[in-house]
């Protein structure tokens, strides 16, 4: 298979298919994500959302019985196919998931964890990242006097923060984000919409959500889902505004889902 990828493509899937031992969950997709853009995943429960996001850092290989076939390009290399080295796909795509996961340390332990593992061991070194880590996601001013408390201390909206300031720590390029807000409340949900909206200067952001104000709101693409295939994948104006296909106009204007 010869993939054909645009310049601005951060990864680009062609006729990607994934099974869950016979259940066939991602049909021939075949579409590209776009460097420094929101691009919105959304679609019915069950439509494969999740498992599409997944295959984008490889996790979805994790779990036994799965399949994959197809291509995903990223960096040059089809990651379904070729050898690719996942400790430098995770430091390069990091992912955040519905609910705040942090680990059960320190606030500070929790960001300059991933920096430890890629062998960064400098106090001095660690401490600039976290600094600018937790900078860039609007935490610093909250926790800097508070370093070493535990991270559950933290209110959600805070953890969750704190979960995109430990993936953003290794220096990715991309953000996965799975349902990000979907726990919290409509404050810390605007607080966490802003921030996507400004790294997308830094970064590549693909974000599943249930919730199509959300997309609207914070997405440059968006790419509907049904049924493990891929319908419609347009600029999200143009989506919500003047879909090009009958089951998207469906879905936006809630005659099903
Ligand atoms: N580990 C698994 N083993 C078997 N089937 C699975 C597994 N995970 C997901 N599935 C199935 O794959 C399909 C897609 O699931 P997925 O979680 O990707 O959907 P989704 O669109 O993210 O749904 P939701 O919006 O409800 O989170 C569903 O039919 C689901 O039951």
């Amino acid at each position: 298979m010869t993939l054909v990828v645009q310049k601005k493509a951060a990864f680009a899937m062609e006729e990607l298919n994934l099974w869950y031992e016979r259940f066939h969950a991602l049909k021939d997709i075949s579409f590209q994500i776009n460097k420094n853009e929101v691009t919105a995943i959304i679609g019915p429960s069950g439509c494969g959302k999740s498992t599409f996001i997944k295959t984008l850092n490889l996790m979805a290989l994790r779990i036994p019985g799965v399949k994959m076939t197809g291509g995903i390009l990223f960096e040059n290399q089809n990651l379904v196919t070729d050898k690719t080295d996942l400790v430098h796909l995770r430091k390069k795509v990091g992912m955040i998931f519905q609910k705040g996961n942090p680990f059960p340390q320190s606030i500070y332990d929790n960001v300059a964890y991933g920096p430890r593992i890629h062998g960064i061991k400098k106090r001095c070194q660690l401490d600039e990242i976290v600094e600018e880590a937790l900078k860039r996601v609007a935490l610093w001013q909250e926790v800097k006097d508070r370093l070493k408390r535990n991270a559950f201390d933290l209110s959600g909206g805070q953890q969750q923060r704190l979960c995109i300031a430990r993936a953003i720590a290794t220096k990715p390029t991309c953000l996965l984000l799975d349902e990000p807000t979907s726990a919290l409340d409509p404050v810390s949900t605007k607080s966490i919409e802003e921030l996507v909206t400004e790294l997308k200067e830094n970064y590549t952001i693909v974000m599943v959500t249930h919730n199509m104000q959300q997309a609207a709101r914070i997405s440059d693409k968006t790419a509907f889902f049904l049924n493990g295939e891929v319908v419609e994948v347009n600029t999200t104006n143009k989506l919500f505004s003047n879909p090009e296909q009958k089951e998207t106009e469906d879905y936006i204007t809630g005659r099903f889902g």
